[in-house]
């Protein structure tokens, strides 16, 4: 059981390199946290302030209402689980998970209770006395979670912990975490990883870092439904989401946007009268447009390439005024497309209204 609290967090390092400043945050008991970003953003360098490992330049760190900044990481009751699953090579899979048990010297019953029931939550019952170069690289996972689940831990922390694994082996233990999470409800992890299907279907809520600070904070859906900024809406989801530029020619409960070069896109997003005649960018997720022959439609343009990927296919198209090129997703197979015209619409609640970066939505 444990709520983490961080306020006004910083890292800087050498005293003029600023990693990370003012991050906020209230993680709640139970909840499972991933930290998403682009690379250099700082997850984990974040992640290693909560472990104990970096030290806080600047802010407060709060586990349980005490404010731990100074407090050694052995102390902080969390456990790390790192993405190089560094096991003791000579050691059996019970040795591995007991060893840190042993060191603090814990009555034998104890040791022998926590491996028995780590190896139960992770079925590696059959395998305690193997020696770690007889697992398979998802097995040896588990250990290493195994080594953190016997301290009893307040938190986790899971840096990046499936990236060395293979894709098909990837998805077995991300449900492996799944599962893990859920028969351990009361335990708090924070997670983080580069995969956004691992953000998506493990997390509570997403945090998405960017530009030192946090871009975003929420479920998986409201971040991907209703992404606060550009940044947001570009970096969840895959393809990215199009932005168009345009200027709203109609406002009210429903928005209408004409866009540079195509034509005019509604929006479920209200918007006020003096917002008429506002330059904004309309976000349009690849897989929320549809085909169309009719008279209303977003835009209209030519299929540069088409890639087929089975169960959808991608269309690219030239620029359409002086937007990017924009990508569609059409369930099915739709080669014959390649170097037509097509008209693309997209249902009002799927468009979002960005003005200078943010979303239209939340102000
Ligand atoms: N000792 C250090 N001195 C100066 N800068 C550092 C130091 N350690 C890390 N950094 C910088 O801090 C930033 C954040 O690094 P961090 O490893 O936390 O990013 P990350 O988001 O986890 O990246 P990745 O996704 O690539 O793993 C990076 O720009 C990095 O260059």
């Amino acid at each position: 059981m444990a709520d983490l609290k961080l306020t006004n967090v910083a890292k800087t390092y050498g005293g003029n390199v600023d990693v990370l400043k003012d991050i906020n945050l209230d993680i709640k008991t139970g909840e499972l946290i991933v930290f998403v970003g682009p690379s250099g953003c700082g997850k984990s360098t974040l992640l290693r302030m909560i472990a104990g490992l970096e030290k806080i330049t600047g802010g407060e760190l709060q586990i349980d209402g005490q404010v731990v900044n100074d407090v050694p990481p052995a102390q902080r009751g969390i456990a790390m689980v790192f993405q190089s699953y560094a096991l003791y090579p000579h050691m059996t899979v019970r040795d591995n998970m007991s060893f840190a048990l042993k060191l603090a010297k814990k009555p034998k019953a104890e040791i022998d209770a926590a491996i028995e029931k780590a190896a139960r939550i992770l079925q590696l019952d059959d395998y305690l006395d193997r020696l770690p170069k007889a697992l398979s690289g998802g097995q040896r996972q588990r250990v290493a979670i195994g080594r953190s689940i016997v301290r009893d831990p307040k938190v986790y922390l899971f840096d990046e912990p499936l990236s060395n694994l293979d894709a098909a082996l990837r998805v077995a233990t991300r449900i492996e975490i799944a599962q893990l999470k859920e028969s351990m409800p009361d335990s708090t992890m924070i997670y983080v990883t580069h995969d956004q299907v691992e953000a998506m279907t493990l997390a509570t809520r997403i945090v998405v870092l960017a530009n030192k600070g946090i871009a975003q904070v929420g479920t998986p859906l409201e971040l991907y439904e209703r992404p606060e900024n550009e940044f947001v809406a570009q970096f969840i989801g895959s393809p990215a989401m199009n932005l168009l530029s345009g200027e709203i020619v109609e406002t009210g409960a429903q928005t209408k946007v004409k866009l540079d070069g195509g034509g005019v896109v509604t929006s479920a997003v209200p918007t006020q009268t003096a917002d008429k005649g506002m330059k904004v960018n309309v976000g349009i997720r690849p897989e929320d447009m549809v085909a169309t022959t009719g008279d209303d439609y977003a835009f209209e343009g030519k299929v540069h390439i088409t890639e087929a990927l089975g169960e959808v296919t991608l269309l690219y198209f030239d620029k359409v005024g002086n937007n990017d090129a924009v990508i569609g997703k059409l369930p099915g197979i739709h080669a014959e497309l390649r170097g037509k015209p097509v008209r693309m619409a997209a249902a009002p609640d799927k468009v979002q209204i960005f003005a200078n970066g943010r979303s239209l939505y939340y102000r």
